[in-house]
């Protein structure tokens, strides 16, 4: 066990310091990633910075697979290019020269290119769709960890809709980036550039003619795409608007039903899905503004070759057969010119997505473990609060000078009134917090050097309301120590006097809890809840009072549950109802963010403090 080291000299009270949230990447607002109607400035540095980004960590590492789906592309283009160039023989050795055997040679020829153009495709196309895939997966996994990776404090702030926009919507938008820019890049741009050659090869005069409408396309798809990006982030946000109403009528049901809030859930919803089908219309129109912009200059651009190219066949003796290829390559090119001019388009909605997805993976978690974190030894389970000052964000301190011991094997209690702190001291020995100033220690180890995974594994927390994930009983009590064996799930359910009612279920340790153990009493959840404690055998317990909320009866039998876990560890416990403290070995009574007395129940009594007032409050009848 180390030797507590000497209290550093308290530093001048800082200058309004930023608070944790700050450093977490909150924005101004509170909200994670800006509010709906915010018009964020087109930015075509920021759209190739992202761009890149995506390509560099998500794309390439899959070059591999991207090299052979681009090599089949390229063979999709030259078949493309060869298709067109054989309508050259196509005019001139069937129906001008009329030789038969071309007719055979030509026909094979056709039916060969395109079986190959079709192969090909076929093989490009689920290439990209594995490795599209694949990158989702990718994401996914690397969200999650990043997410699990925060402070607490986190998912106050990123409600669950957000957050599930950013593992499904914005997710998927990094594999339709990608897979938009490679597609277009490859099939398309090696197809265009293929018959361009035909044309260029075949006329390079025409070519020049058809070639003169890019830089009018080009300027109008421009102007499209600087409409298209505010409303492809205002529609994501208003996604996750739709899924945090789902789940707020979900989770709140009780409360929605019992006030009748119905109409004002279903305004909310209404709200949000009609914003998303307004801007995915808006989307669709702006996108849709491709079609006229190409269809007239395309037709200018067929219309201005057929003028001057029909004229030098007709007048000035040109090959017919080298002008029909060349017109087929033009209508040819049409379809790809037309992705690419919507590339840009279709690039920026998904971009907002991948923007959106990079601001959650580049908000740094506000703790981290040291460089040099070492696991906590835990002898006896000494716990102490040093000198400590802390604020949650701006708000005045929660704690505030507070000092506070508690002994190894010992039962300590935390009393004192509402927002006094006591919650914020078990956030600080968790360490979902560091303080600004002050030490926290276990065993004289301070926290900030120790290995999360230790502290979590030495210290049990049962709250007041217990929370049970979705699963079966037995899962549920080994979320305390995974590798517990049946028996000894059995032994802590027994232990935590939970076994007989888990028994008097159907499917008795198989049974299936609902979301939160929905079809559970809440003192049974809380008996589960001390036998996932129990297995966890930690040295240092933190009960947040867990029997505040039961009736005398569940009560009774929680309380024979607690005792039985409390025995032989440190236990800290924050006490609503001053009558279950009063065989607690050491009380602090927290005022004002700072321990203003501290002793057994009767010397407290004694002394005839705010403990013996508060007392008196509650046992005045
Ligand atoms: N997550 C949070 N973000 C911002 N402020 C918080 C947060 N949690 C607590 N606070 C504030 O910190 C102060 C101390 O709160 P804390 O929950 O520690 O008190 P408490 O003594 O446990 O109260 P109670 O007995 O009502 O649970 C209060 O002013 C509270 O408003």
């Amino acid at each position: 066990m180390g030797v507590e080291p000497p209290e550093p000299p308290r530093p001048p009270e800082p200058p309004q310091p930023p608070g944790p949230a700050a450093g977490a990447g909150a924005v101004p607002g509170g909200q994670p990633d800006g509010q709906p109607g915010e018009k964020p400035k087109p930015d075509l540095e920021r759209q190739k910075r992202v761009l890149t980004r995506l390509f560099l960590e998500n794309g390439l590492q899959h070059w591999k697979g991207y090299g052979v789906a681009l090599a089949f592309m390229s063979v999709v283009a030259g078949m493309t290019g060869l298709s067109a160039w054989i309508m050259q023989d196509v005019i001139n050795d069937i129906f001008i020269d009329r030789k038969p055997d071309m007719v055979w040679k030509i026909a094979g020829a056709v039916a060969g290119i395109f079986i190959i153009k079709g192969i090909a495709s076929y093989v490009q196309q689920v290439i990209l769709s594995r490795i599209g895939n694949r990158i989702v997966a990718e994401i996914q996994m690397r969200l999650f960890d990043h997410v699990q990776r925060h402070r607490i404090d986190f998912y106050e702030k990123m409600n669950t809709g957000q957050l599930a926009m950013r593992f499904s919507q914005n997710a998927r938008s990094a594999r339709e980036a990608l897979n938009l820019v490679i597609t277009s890049m490859g099939r398309d741009m090696f197809s265009l550039v293929a018959l361009c050659i035909v044309m260029i090869v075949q006329d390079p005069l025409l070519a020049g003619i058809a070639l003169l409408v890019g830089p009018p396309v080009a300027y109008g798809e421009w102007i499209l795409v600087r409409k298209v990006k505010a409303v492809a982030r205002a529609e994501l946000l208003s996604i996750a608007r739709i899924i945090t109403t789902i789940q707020q009528t979900a989770q709140g049901a009780r409360v929605v039903k019992a006030f009748g809030l119905e109409p004002v859930m279903r305004a909310e919803m209404d709200a949000a899905v009609q914003d998303v089908r307004q801007r995915a219309d808006r989307i669709a129109q702006v996108g849709a503004a491709t079609n006229p912009l190409m269809e007239s200059f395309g037709g200018l651009a067929i219309a201005g070759v057929i003028l001057y190219g029909g004229w030098r066949v007709i007048y000035g003796g040109g090959d017919p057969g080298a002008f029909f290829s060349f017109i087929t390559a033009l209508l040819m090119a049409y379809d790809p010119a037309k992705r690419l001019a919507r590339l840009n388009i279709q690039l920026q909605a998904s971009l907002v997505g991948v923007e959106m997805l990079y601001a959650l993976l580049d908000r740094k978690p506000a703790i981290e473990e040291a460089e040099d974190a070492v696991p906590l030894k835990v002898g006896a389970g000494r716990v102490r609060l040093r000198n400590i000052r802390f604020r949650y964000g701006r708000k005045a301190p929660a704690l505030d000078g507070l000092e506070l011991i508690a002994e190894g094997g010992k039962v300590t209690a935390l009393v004192g009134p509402s927002g006094a702190g006591k919650s914020t001291v078990f956030a600080l020995i968790e360490r979902f917090y560091d303080p600004d100033h002050g030490n926290v220690l276990i065993d004289g180890q301070n926290l900030r050097g120790v290995t999360f995974e230790s502290l979590r594994r030495n210290i049990a927390y049962v709250a007041q309301d217990a929370f049970l994930f979705e699963g079966t009983v037995a899962e549920n009590i080994r979320m305390g120590r995974l590798d517990a064996t049946e028996e000894e799930i059995r032994a802590a359910a027994k232990a935590a006097n939970a076994h007989a009612f888990i028994m008097a279920m159907p499917r008795g340790y198989e049974t299936e809890l609902g979301e939160n153990g929905a079809t559970l009493s809440g003192g049974e959840r809380q008996r589960i809840a001390i036998a996932r404690a129990m297995l966890r055998g930690a040295p240092i317990l933190l009960l947040d009072e867990p029997t505040s909320a039961l009736d005398a009866e569940a009560e009774a039998a929680v309380g024979e549950a607690l005792a039985r876990l409390m025995k032989g560890r440190t236990t800290i416990v924050i006490a609503h109802r001053l009558a279950t403290v009063r065989h607690a070995d050491m009380i602090h009574v927290i005022e004002g963010g700072k321990v203003v007395e501290s002793g057994s129940h009767g010397e407290l009594r004694e002394a005839g403090g705010l403990y013996s007032r508060l007392y008196d409050l509650q046992f005045r009848d």
